[in-house]
């Protein structure tokens, strides 16, 4: 493969990526590669720096130092049109985030027809297509607040992919979820992968990662102490660290003394 083609098989590329908050280093030196169509899945203890990594890879945050590129556009220069190139990026977060006074089609639609100027028509057309791809159609009319929070979730999922996104970032998405409603939002994620959709994912589901994850990072106090194929980090962690952190959340009933 020639160095072009190559590059351009890649969809995110973090370099060596810093960020404080105030006296606070957070993250402490990042790379990150993620190929189009690999699904990444980043894994560590709470306070590690995942949430602020996925939010400074479409500069939610502004990094400290370092480079984000995504789909060839690096969104630390700051002589990019950023609005445009974050455009590319869908985010779901922790907590849904709908429009609680909106019908869900509403919600669908709002971005669609105000930031890419689609007709009201096109953008009910691409909100039901997508709605039907995380199985919820028929409630297009339903409040947020009738929805159960799996539901909210798959409809925060269809908002971001009715924006037509070349790489879906995931901060915890299941873990506001009542546990009986993971699932739905899982295999929704888990049918995104299999279409071929990138995906950058911050999750405390090891399972989903063992399973659906091309790649997984584990990461503490601000740095990627392993990275590597599930079947690696996950089934035989290298580092000291990664084994304490796993033996921690496959055994949740272990209680720190
Ligand atoms: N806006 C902010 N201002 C100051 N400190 C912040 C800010 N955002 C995050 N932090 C701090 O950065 C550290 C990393 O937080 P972050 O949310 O990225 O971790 P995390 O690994 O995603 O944790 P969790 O799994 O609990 O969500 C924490 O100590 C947090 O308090």
């Amino acid at each position: 493969m020639s160095t072009a083609a190559a590059e351009s098989d890649i969809a995110v590329q973090v370099t060596d990526l810093h960020k404080s908050f105030g006296p606070v280093e957070v993250l402490r030196g990042i790379d990150l590669k993620v190929r189009r169509g690999e699904v990444v899945c980043i894994i560590g203890p709470s306070g590690s720096g995942k949430s602020t990594l996925l939010r400074c890879v479409n500069v939610l945050e502004e990094p400290t130092a370092g480079t984000v590129v995504v789909d060839g556009v690096e969104l630390t220069d700051p002589d990019v049109d950023i609005d445009a190139a974050r455009r590319k990026i869908g985010m779901v977060f922790q907590s849904f985030n709908l429009f609680s006074h909106l019908n869900v089609m509403n919600n669908l639609t709002v971005a669609q027809r105000k930031v890419l100027k689609r007709s009201r028509e096109d953008a009910e057309k691409t909100g039901l297509a997508n709605l039907e791809r995380v199985g919820l159609a028929g409630r297009e009319n339903a409040m947020p607040a009738q929805l159960s929070g799996g539901q909210q979730q798959r409809v925060a999922i269809a908002r971001a992919l009715s924006m037509d996104p070349d790489v879906m970032l995931f901060d915890e998405p299941t873990s506001a979820l009542d546990p009986e409603l993971v699932g739905d939002v899982l295999g929704v994620m888990r049918r995104l992968a299999d279409e071929g959709m990138t995906m950058l994912v911050v999750t405390h589901e090891m399972q989903f990662a063992r399973e659906v994850a091309d790649k997984v990072l584990f990461m503490d106090a601000g740095v990627v102490v392993e990275e590597g194929p599930p079947e690696q980090v996950i089934g035989k962690p290298r580092e000291e660290r990664t084994r304490t952190f796993l033996s921690r959340v496959l055994n949740p009933t272990h209680v720190d003394q």
